[in-house]
């Protein structure tokens, strides 16, 4: 593949905003792509693939350079690829040979895998023997999945239109609304996004709404619906009939539910903000189902939100820990009598998961439910996101 100084000037520039900067990966390569309406299909691909993947790699690129020059690190990228480095100037300082050597050499698990050190270790002490092999799973690039709704038209009606658009898609086992694409694409251009056939929706986070057991007509309550993803699943799943509450603490997330909705062709959605546990208190008993998917450390979605690796610290994933006890501890009670719900995480530490459903279960505030179904989704066994999955009913 033959490279361009300015595509790969485009890539410095995004890791620039993301590592000094801080901005989150998806929304600095949204904008550095606007930024340059020259860049044709190939440009766009190249720079979003590259810096998702230089920010994946970024300990372990950085181990084998040490150096504060983009080129370098590019360089060295570039060859961890199994690519030849064109005889530019910019790339004058680096030794392949010398990069080589030092890989072959390498055994630190912790930067084979590029992660942190601390987060190496709590994986180890969180999953044990299992971590090596999801870890592993979590650094490869993830799938394109797209979600069917069924309210509007079937995923084989789906398939051929995205076909006409010249996207090809895959169905698979165990999801019945899931699309997948053989290739990276942009598919929010396409005639069948702009009228609400599907979502994007990683595989695993489809199965959370779909635990749920819903049905049309239920009033149903998703409480950290933040914008929207799972409530529009649901709102499909009930043939848009009944009611969903749609809550959240941000407003400006919940706001973005509204025109997903409408282009989905949803009008059983009410939006409330969260202003405090008085919120909660009002909604005592009103839901059939509750949907807690709540705030996590993300470690699950890694494929997707590399940048997670780095902006994680041992102190954020404890207070993200203690908002989701926080959360169990309160608004189970908007559940009826003999109503059910789900807790879910796109994280894989049982401390964020299977733990904190069983010190539920053990609280005074738990003690009026039961654990009917618990799913550990991992990344390397389905493919797809890590995410955990448990459904209670209220006795
Ligand atoms: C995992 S995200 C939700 C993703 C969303 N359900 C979807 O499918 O697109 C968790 C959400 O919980 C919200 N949140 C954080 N603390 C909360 C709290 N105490 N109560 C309710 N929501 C909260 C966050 O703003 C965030 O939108």
């Amino acid at each position: 593949m033959k490279l361009h100084n300015n595509t790969i000037r485009g890539v410095h520039s995004a890791l620039d905003a993301i590592f000094e900067q801080g901005q989150y990966a998806d929304k600095v390569i949204e904008r550095t792509l606007k930024s340059n309406p020259k860049w044709g299909a190939r440009d766009r691909s190249f720079i979003a693939e590259t810096t998702y993947e230089m920010v994946r790699w970024w300990r372990l690129i950085n181990y084998l350079s040490p150096s504060n020059d983009y080129w370098d690190l590019f360089g060295t990228y570039w060859l961890m690829q199994g690519n030849e480095l064109p005889n530019w100037e910019e790339f004058s300082k680096i030794n392949p040979e010398k990069i080589k050597e030092k890989y072959e050499k390498l055994e630190n698990p912790a930067i084979l895998e590029s992660v942190p050190d601390w987060l190496y270790q709590l994986g180890k002490k969180e999953l044990g023997e299992e971590w090596e092999t999801e870890l592993h799973s979590l650094n490869e690039e993830a799938e394109v999945v797209l979600r069917v709704n069924t309210l509007k038209t079937t995923r084989e009606r789906l398939k051929a239109q995205l076909m006409e658009e010249g996207i090809r898609t895959y169905q698979i086992k165990g999801y019945p609304d899931a699309l997948i694409l053989e290739e990276r694409q942009n598919v929010f251009r396409t005639a069948a996004f702009k009228a609400g056939l599907f979502e994007v929706q990683d595989a695993s986070s489809q199965l959370v709404a779909a635990a749920l057991g819903v049905e049309p007509g239920m009033r149903v309550i998703d409480a950290c619906a933040g914008a929207g993803g799972k409530t529009l699943h649901l709102a499909a799943l009930m043939e848009n009939k009944g009611k969903i509450l749609s809550m959240d603490l941000e407003e400006w997330k919940l706001q973005q539910t509204k025109l997903r909705a409408r282009r989905n062709g949803i009008d059983i959605i009410e939006r409330k903000v969260i202003e405090g546990s008085k919120t909660i208190k009002r909604l005592k008993e009103s839901a059939d189902r509750l949907l807690l998917d709540v705030p996590c450390s993300g470690l699950g979605v890694l494929r997707r939100n590399p940048d997670t690796k780095w902006k994680l610290s041992p102190g954020s994933i404890q207070k993200v820990e203690e908002t989701q006890a926080e959360i169990l501890q309160t608004y189970p009670s908007m559940v009826k009598k003999g109503g059910q719900m789900v807790y879910a995480t796109c994280s894989i530490l049982p401390s964020e998961n299977e733990k904190q459903v069983q010190k539920f279960l053990a609280s005074e505030a738990g003690k009026d439910f039961e654990l009917i179904e618990e799913k550990k989704v991992f990344a390397h066994q389905s493919g797809f996101d890590g995410f955990y999955i448990a459904r209670l009913q209220k006795k």
